[in-house]
Formats: C-alpha cells, structure tokens, sequence
C-alpha cells in the first residue's frame, strides 16, 4: 500500500491489468491522482508492492508514491469511483468486462488494440454486447511505448468516446506535464488504426529482418495506412482520424520503433524462427498476431483489399515463408496510387 497527499482534484483512479501498459499508465497518473493498479496474478502483485517494480512486465521502473499495488478485485472497483481503466490485451477484454458486469461502474477507458478474435468485433463492440450502452466508455490510444512513458518521456494520446463527459473526464486527468491528451469523437477509426498498426508492424519488421532496405519500409509504411484508410472507411470510421496520432502516428512508432513487440514478431519471422518461440521469447502479449486474422476475414467478409495484412496471415498461419510474402506483394497488379476508395 502507498499513503500518498494529492492535491486539490485529485481523482480516485483503478487500472485493470498490471502488465507494461497499465503499469505505464497508472505510473503516469499516479502523480496527481489516487490510483491503485490491480491485477489478476496475487503472487506477482505482492511481489511488485514489496519491491515498487514491475519486475517482470515493465522492470527498471520504480513506482511513484501515489501508486497503490492490489490484487482484490472488489477493492480495486471500490477505490475507481472516478475512472476505471481496462488495461489487458483484447484477448481479456471480453473476460475483464464479464466480472464488471452489475457492478457500478463510473466511466470506463480501455487501452487494448485490436479486433477480437473469433468475433471480429472491436473493443467498444465487445463493451456493448457485455455491459450495454449505459457506461460511458472509450478508447485510449496514439503511439506510446510504455518503457518510454514510464520514464516520463513526452509522448500524444488520444480518448475518443461518443461521450464528451467522459472525453473531458479523460483530458482533465491525463493531460499536463509531458503527456498531450487530444480528444475524438471517431471511436471506430481510432480503434481501427490502433489494431491494423499492429500487423502492418509485422510486415514492416519482416521486410527489415530480410534487409530490404528503406525505400521498401517507407513503402509499406504508407501502404499500409492506405490499407487502415480502406478498412476503417468502410467500417464508418473518418479519413482524417487515419492521418493523426492513432492512425499514422502509431502506424511510424510501430513500424519503426525496435521497442515495438510487433514489429520484433517480423524480425523474428526473417530470421527463420518459429512463431510460438517467438511469442515465448517476448513475454508479453503482440497484438498483431491473432489481429491479422481478424482483419483478413472481416476484410474478406467487406470486399475490403488489404494485400498487407493478406500476407502477413499468410506467413503467421499458412505456412509463407517471409521471402514469399514480400515476392507476393510486389507481384501485384499496378494501380493508381490514389484511386478511391484509397
Ligand atoms: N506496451 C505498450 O507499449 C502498449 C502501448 C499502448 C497500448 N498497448 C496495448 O495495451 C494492451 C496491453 O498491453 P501490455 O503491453 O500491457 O501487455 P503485456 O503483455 O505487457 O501485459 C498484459 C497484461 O494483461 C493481463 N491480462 C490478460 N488477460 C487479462 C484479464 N482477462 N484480466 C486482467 N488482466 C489480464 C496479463 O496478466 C498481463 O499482466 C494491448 O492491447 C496493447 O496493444 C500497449
Ligand atoms: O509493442 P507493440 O508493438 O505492442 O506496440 C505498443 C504500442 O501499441 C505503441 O503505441
């Protein structure tokens, strides 16, 4: 437990989920607010209170005073009167929101990238179908790397929520000192650049790992925001959202950033290894993985062109190799680049 003075508007804060982004995360506000970081391991939250580390998802960085580490549920709901903030991968989200359910929940920001697999739905869908319309909710997302945010490096994020309450709730908490927080009303564009990032990231480590130099990561860096642009368009999503912070923004942190577990998925596929070791290797959850066959079949289903991410589900689960994937691509019909839909 942490005692800790707050100053006037200090809000009591609950994050769900003690791996590297909800610890970053709780960090960052724990320096103006009461916030208590929960997760579901007991053993491994007793051992990050005693040690005021998350040595295991986010080591090296000791936690401020205002942090409190638990792992009862119940308390952690009861100290969120303000904000609760889903903090798991989409994998848990589902799960996370099943034990939230009946429950009196204020507001509600999850940070989790991605389509679900199996469902093809996106995280504020999966909020709907288990907790109805009658929290608000929303997404946070923009390109930060939790290592760089627990450092206290400046870094953008944006909420985006159908509900201003929530959005103001959201930019009155976060943002100051080195975090700018933007605001949206696009939940479904900013979901889907925060997802499709992800798998462009494997696509973009792959063609690193096989040294194929610069020009081709530009290439498929700005063809792969075409292929966001597409998707999310199609999904309702506005084309300016694909241009900002969690559209480009992530796409460049994502692709290029050697601090991105995606992008060392793509790595690692060119190196020859196999996914599961690599998975293994990096402890923690890469989105990209199960959201590229979430976006290839929802994709398939919209008539929706997405040859990226096509090839990318092609070397994650039918057995491509790297090399092949790339020779695909550049295969392709030409076109006109900026034929719309893009
Ligand atoms: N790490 C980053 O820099 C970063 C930045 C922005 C967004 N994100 C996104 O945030 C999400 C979480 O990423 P991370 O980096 O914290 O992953 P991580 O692999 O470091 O940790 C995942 C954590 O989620 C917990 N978890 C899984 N299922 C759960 C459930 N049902 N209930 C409660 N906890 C559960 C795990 O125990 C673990 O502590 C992902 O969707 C990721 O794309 C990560
Ligand atoms: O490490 P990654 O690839 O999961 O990316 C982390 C964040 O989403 C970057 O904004």
């Amino acid at each position: 437990m942490a005692h800790h003075q707050h100053a006037a508007g200090a809000r009591r804060i609950s994050v769900l989920g003690a791996g590297a982004w909800g610890t970053a995360v709780a960090m960052a506000l724990a320096a103006r607010h009461d916030v208590l970081l929960w997760g579901r391991n007991s053993a491994a939250m007793h051992e990050m209170a005693a040690a005021r580390d998350n040595l295991h998802y986010l080591p090296g960085h000791p936690f401020p005073p205002g942090l409190t580490i638990g792992a009862d549920f119940d308390a952690a709901l009861a100290h969120g009167s303000d904000l609760l903030i889903a903090a798991c991968p989409v994998a848990g989200l589902r799960p996370l929101l099943e034990q939230l359910k009946g429950r009196a929940i204020p507001k509600l920001v999850w940070l989790c990238k991605g389509f679900e697999y199996g469902t093809g739905l996106l995280p504020h869908q999966i909020m709907r179908e288990v907790l109805g319309d009658s929290v608000p909710g929303g997404a946070l997302s923009g390109p930060s790397f939790a290592q760089e945010v627990a450092r206290g490096l400046p870094c953008a994020l944006t909420i985006a929520s159908s509900s201003a309450e929530l959005r103001d709730c959201v930019v009155a908490a976060m943002h100051g000192g080195n975090v700018r927080v933007y605001s949206s009303a696009d939940l479904v564009g900013v979901e889907v650049g925060g997802a499709v990032k992800n798998v462009l990231a494997i696509a973009t480590g792959v063609a690193d790992g096989l040294g194929l130099g610069l020009n081709a990561r530009a290439a498929l860096i700005t063809r792969g925001l075409a292929e966001i642009t597409r998707l999310g368009t199609a999904l309702g999503g506005q084309v300016e959202t694909f241009m900002g912070l969690t559209g480009m923004g992530d796409l460049i942190l994502t692709c290029t950033g050697d601090l991105s577990r995606n992008r060392r998925v793509g790595l690692g596929l060119a190196q020859g290894k196999a996914l599961d070791t690599i998975v293994n290797e990096l402890g923690h959850v890469a989105e990209g993985v199960p959201c590229a066959k979430a976006v290839r079949d929802l994709a398939a289903r919209l008539g929706v062109d997405m040859p990226i991410t096509n090839a990318v589900a092609g070397v994650l689960f039918d057995g491509d190799q790297p090399q092949a994937m790339v020779a695909k691509l550049l295969a392709r019909d030409p076109r006109g680049e900026a034929s719309l839909p893009i």
